[in-house]
């Protein structure tokens, strides 16, 4: 592995009586796509909530460039560099696309008061820069025919990579995609995985993602971390996973 970038330790998640993650472990070197896979109710999304600061862990640690983040605030693990999209699109669906991402930029950026209401300095050129910013991510997304378009019109696979534009305007080191496939067809499912790609090489990002199409995963991830009931039950490349009999065993009795 490469310079580990991000380890979660004994990640642990009790919902009263319910262990929905127990004692999960991954560590994770720069550039790396990994997979976080399981069956439905694994524990899977549990786990980005955990790390995102939207579920205190029970036990466990989080570490991102060699800083614990166990239990910081969204907002915080957002500025520190840990991006997300979520299962279910949030969008602004009556805002246009390009001031769908603006927003999000700007929740990195901070002005004092003076400055918001006056319109001037550095407001204004930081104005133009998230103006630019937004331009660039959707042109990296091909999203720009799409620009002025209200986020409602766009077909749902476009409406994916909006998602995606919005958390790459937070400038993260580490993105955490919640099913980036689901819904596109498999021509579109295709073009995303070379689109991800691209946008880990250019951006130099590392990613994590939670997906249940398996071809995609299989195609795209370095690693895989399989969960199961909250459980870890496996770790390792697309070809031993997809061979390893406790995961097979946990996918047939699924329903
Ligand atoms: N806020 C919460 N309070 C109580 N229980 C929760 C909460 N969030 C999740 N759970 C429970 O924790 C378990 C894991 O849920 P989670 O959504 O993490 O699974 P998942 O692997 O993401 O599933 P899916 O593939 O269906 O999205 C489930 O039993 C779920 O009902």
């Amino acid at each position: 592995m490469t310079d580990r970038l991000f380890s979660i330790d004994g990640l642990t998640v009790v919902f009263g009586g319910l262990s929905a993650l127990h004692q999960l472990n991954i560590e994770i070197g720069q550039g790396e796509i990994i997979g976080l896979i399981g069956p439905n109710g694994a524990g899977k999304t549990t786990a980005f909530n955990a790390i995102t600061g939207l579920v205190r862990p029970t036990s466990g640690r989080v570490t991102l460039r060699n800083t614990d983040i166990t239990g910081w605030a969204p907002a915080r693990v957002a500025r520190f560099g840990i991006a997300r999209t979520f299962q279910n699109i949030r969008l602004y669906e009556d805002m246009p696309v390009r001031e769908n991402v603006m927003v999000a930029a700007h929740a990195s950026i901070r002005y004092n008061f003076l400055e918001a209401v006056s319109g001037l300095g550095r407001f204004r050129s930081d104005e133009r820069r998230v103006y630019d910013q937004a331009d660039n991510l959707l042109e990296l997304m091909g999203l720009t025919e799409f620009a002025n378009e209200k986020a409602r019109a766009l077909p749902y696979g476009s409406q994916r990579k909006l998602e995606v534009a919005r958390a790459l305007a937070l400038k993260p080191v580490l993105l955490l995609l919640d099913e980036p496939v689901a819904g596109m067809n498999p021509r579109e499912t295709i073009e995303f995985s070379q689109l991800l790609r691209k946008i880990r090489d250019d951006l130099h990002l590392t990613i994590v993602l939670i997906e249940h199409d398996m071809g995609f995963v299989m195609d795209i991830c370095t690693k895989i971390r399989v969960i199961d009931h909250g459980v870890p039950i496996a770790w390792g490349t697309p070809k031993e996973i997809q061979n390893d009999p406790k995961v097979i065993a946990a996918y047939l009795g699924e329903g």
